[in-house]
């Protein structure tokens, strides 16, 4: 017998084609052999860039060029047939392959058999699925801790409509963005892995390009607001989208249409488990630029290589489902901008920090709920199985529990006095709130613990999911079935009796059904009636027509149930599904939950404090530490720091040895800041963080090359960025600006820099510096203080402090560095003579001394001048 595939060709192309003009008969429609017939009209439906996974038999095949471009994608070989090119994947490892295939950014369509193949005639077929890279459910490709984006993106005049859908949560949210900078910062915390525009949106596509993977032109008029008005209206069942705070908003509303458009239409997938759309503003929340999420390193880390906890959220993720992390990344790269919800998340933090057991209890029963966002998403796109409503079950079976323990904490978590707005202390409990949306849904859980059995399988269709007893007819069949195999095994002792033939034996197959064999040795004794059926090895096997009536009497039974349990099944989902609203919304309010225990775990494990939040324009904290470092640092111990910025200090210029702890520092305030904003308490003994409108950033190096700029550039832009957006409510840390040009050039445009931030944009500035000069800056503008890193000089070697103590400083231990960090001792000797004599002089390219020190003649000047103009650094 030809192996199965081998057979499925044969048949294929036997209907197919007998010669080298297979090409000719598939162009001429005509000419088709049925199954080729089928293929194309099949294919002919599909999104063109969509690869069709034709099935025949165990394998799916491609032809054509999707077959030329699966192939090297898949790692299979390419064949032909005739001059059609095809190539094949056996159908029980698929899910491997096309994870691949939406890997490489890859649209595809399963096309499965619809009934069982007879030989000479055609397989009913038909398309089940069609997957792209923001729609799959494949657990391999998805972390459990982040978001499947499916993005759209619309621009009507100046600003940028952005819908969302993550089909695996059922999440769907809309927003309009004013600037390309800010869509940017968007899909860069959102990181979609698809994104769909207007295929004819020139500038959006040059735009998108060369940040994001996957791009996919759609049609335009699906965007048009008139559209994509009816769409959303359409699919909500709703007049007006008024209510979706989407009124006047032509942009999302063009972006949500075709979101739900490209997945209804182009995907054709059910979305009826995206039961809401919210509409949030850029302004409620707290601007983080795409370098600054990037520099920050607040979602992922900047080098690739760096260990996974090295981000502010690797620092504080304590959740304990994985819902509570993804919203916990939500949080942290969106913090708010409101002080007042900001308080309100406080206060929850606070409450389960004075109620410590009851954090321990909740904490252990919500790791039940596991990730029940996704477990809906598989039931209600039609991908789920038993196992999801068994864990369906076990989720909603904690929320008693979980509410009672809400219920039993305080109402108010505000009163410790750290709260510096009084009204907050009226605020609602977020506690109380959040736990007022956890439903209970008894009935669901009586209605899934009746019917689905306790450890049901991952396959649908193979039974062993419903229990017994929840169905009448599923009873009967099981127990026809049951009184079958119980005749059947009644049937071996009867005939080992009757025949003498002790080691007879009824046995199963798939192949033959039930048959009794029979070893060589006693074929002999073997009754007439018994009639042959294969010989094997070591004996024969036989059936008998009273055998075979049974077996029918029992495979139909079993058929018939499996078939049952399956409706069964869908029954019980439906019910399910009636209830989808309140199950997302409790699971929505689960993961709020996940993440405000979050944070009070971390602040309890690492002595975080309250912060106050106030709108004044200071930041004050008392031994702040960096969030990240503190917990991966292994030799030292990290060493906390005070930072002063307020009416009297605006800009902070922070000078010392390399190596001191200037970027940590630095970072370490930018990052307690945005912390403040998200609600969570900050790893300092005391802090006031008032709000602020945006934190910018400068820090490091980097080139990109990709996009032809230089180091230097790339500073200079983003330099620019910040001197061109800033206000006096932002805050802005800049590490070593100027480094990347001339030393002149770049003292003079840091001098700048500083000046124009201190007298026109008045933003709070934390600045680390080695050009030692600008520390002049302090004596000439009342807002600017000098700080630097401490160190201990000992013996020619330098002890490094880490703390940040007022003054400025003039040396920068570069050499001693260089030492530490193995560079040969004849280099460093000679390094040493060099800075001794351009201390001393100007040098000869020999390093010898030329002339008289005019670099210090030139310092000694500029001390002397009067208050600015800003220009006479090196004038004279
Ligand atoms: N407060 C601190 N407590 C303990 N260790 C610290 C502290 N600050 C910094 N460090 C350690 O010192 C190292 C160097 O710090 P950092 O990169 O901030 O120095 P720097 O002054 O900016 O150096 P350079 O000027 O060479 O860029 C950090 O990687 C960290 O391990």
């Amino acid at each position: 017998m030809l192996p199965k595939r081998e057979f499925c060709r044969n048949f294929c192309f036997h209907l197919t084609t007998n010669s080298s003009v297979t090409y000719r008969l598939m162009a001429a429609d005509k000419q088709l052999t049925p199954m080729m017939a089928q293929y194309r009209r099949i294919k002919g439906e599909l999104p063109k860039d969509a690869i069709l996974l034709f099935r025949l038999g165990d394998f799916y095949e491609m032809f054509f060029e999707d077959a030329q471009v699966a192939a090297p994608l898949l790692n299979v070989a390419l064949t032909k047939r005739g001059v059609v090119p095809m190539c094949g994947i056996p159908f029980h490892a698929a899910n491997n392959y096309i994870s691949r295939l939406l890997k490489a950014g890859r649209k595809v369509a399963i096309c499965e058999q619809l009934e069982e193949a007879r030989p000479g005639q055609l397989v009913k077929r038909d398309v089940t699925q069609i997957l792209s890279p923001g729609t799959h459910f494949d657990e391999r490709m998805l972390a459990a801790e982040k978001n499947n984006f499916l993005a759209a993106v619309y621009g009507v005049g100046k600003s940028f409509g952005l819908a969302l859908v993550d089909l695996t949560t059922g999440s769907f949210k809309c927003t309009e963005l004013e600037t390309e900078a800010a869509l940017l910062a968007e899909l860069e915390r959102l990181r979609p892995a698809e994104i769909i525009l207007p295929s004819e949106a020139a500038r959006l596509h040059e735009l998108l390009n060369s940040n994001f993977p996957i791009l996919n032109g759609y049609e335009d008029w699906v965007f048009a607001p008139e559209t994509a008005l009816f769409t959303v209206r359409d699919h909500f069942k709703v007049a007006s989208l008024d209510g979706f705070g989407l009124k006047n908003k032509g942009a999302a509303t063009g972006a949500a249409g075709a979101v739900l458009h490209y997945l209804t239409q182009h995907l054709r997938r059910d979305v009826g488990h995206l039961t809401s759309l919210s509409c949030y503003q850029a302004s409620d929340y707290l601007t983080l630029d795409i370098i600054t999420l990037r520099h920050l390193e607040i979602l992922e880390p900047l080098h690739r290589d760096a260990a996974k906890n090295a981000t502010l959220y690797g620092a504080l993720n304590r959740t304990v489902t994985p819902m509570g992390a993804r919203r916990l990344r939500d949080w942290l790269s969106q913090p708010l901008a409101d002080a007042k919800a900001i308080g309100c998340r406080q206060n929850a933090v606070q409450t389960w920090m004075e109620n410590v057991s009851a954090l321990e209890q909740f904490r252990a029963q919500l790791t039940q709920v596991r990730d029940l966002e996704r477990t809906l998403g598989r039931l209600s796109a039609g991908t789920g199985n038993a196992r999801d409503l068994a864990a369906l079950r076990l989720a909603l079976e904690q929320v008693p529990m979980l509410r009672s323990i809400l219920a039993g904490l305080p109402t108010s978590g505000a009163g410790n006095g750290l709260l510096q707005e009084a009204e907050e202390i009226s605020e609602p409990s977020l506690l109380g709130e959040l736990g007022s949306q956890v439903v209970e849904l008894p009935d669901l859980i009586d209605q899934i613990a009746r019917a689905i059995a306790d450890e049901p399988p991952l396959a649908l269709k193979e039974g062993g999911l419903i229990r017994d007893g929840f169905d009448p007819a599923l009873d009967e069949l099981r127990a026809a079935s049951r009184s079958g195999k119980d005749w059947i095994a009644k049937l071996q002792q009867d005939e080992i009796e009757r025949t003498g033939i002790s080691s007879l034996k009824v046995r199963f197959n798939s192949v033959f059904g039930y048959y009794i064999e029979v070893t060589a040795s006693n074929l002999s004794k073997v009754p007439q009636h018994y009639i042959r059926k294969q010989t094997i090895a070591n004996g024969e096997r036989f059936i008998t027509p009273e055998l075979k009536e049974m077996e029918g009497k029992i495979l139909g039974a079993e058929e018939r149930s499996i078939k049952l349990e399956y409706e069964l099944f869908l029954r019980v989902r439906e019910v399910m599904l009636a209830r989808l609203p309140e199950i997302q919304q409790t699971a929505s309010a689960l993961a709020q939950l996940d993440v405000l225990g979050s944070f009070a775990e971390t602040a309890r494990l690492y002595s975080y404090c309250r912060p106050q939040v106030g709108t004044e324009n200071v930041v004050n904290i008392r031994d702040g530490r960096h969030p990240v470092l503190e917990q991966n640092l292994s030799e030292e111990r990290f060493v906390s720091n005070d930072t002063q910025l307020d009416q009297q200090v605006q800009v902070a210029l922070i000078t010392g040895p390399n190596m001191a702890g200037k970027s940590t520092y630095i970072r370490q305030v930018a990052l307690l800041v945005l912390l403040a904003h998200t609600g969570s308490f900050i790893p300092a003994a005391e802090a006031r963080v008032d709000l602020v409108d945006r934190i910018f950033t400068r820090i490091g190096a980097s080139d990109d090359l990709a996009r032809g700029q230089s180091t230097f550039m790339v500073e200079m832009s983003e330099t620019a960025n910040i001197l061109n957006n800033a206000t006096a409510k932002s805050l802005i840390i800049l590490d070593e600006i100027g480094r990347g040009t001339s030393t002149f050039d770049g003292l003079s445009l840091a001098w700048s820099i500083v000046e124009h931030l201190h007298n026109q944009v008045g933003a709070k500035t934390l600045f680390a510096t080695h050009y030692h000069e600008l520390t002049e800056l302090a004596g000439r503008l009342p807002r600017i203080k000098n700080y630097n890193v401490a160190v201990r000089e000992w013996n020619d070697q330098i002890v490094f402090l880490r703390k940040i103590i007022e003054g400025g400083t003039d040396k920068s231990y570069g050499i001693q560095v260089a030492r530490l960090a193995g560079v040969p001792k004849a280099v460093i000797e000679r390094a040493k003579e060099i800075l001794h004599n351009l201390e001393e002089s100007e040098l000869t390219p020999e390093g010898n001394v030329r002339q008289q020190a005019r670099h210090r003649a030139e310092r000694d000047k500029l001390k002397k001048l009067a208050p600015p103009p800003q220009l006479d650094l090196f004038g004279g």
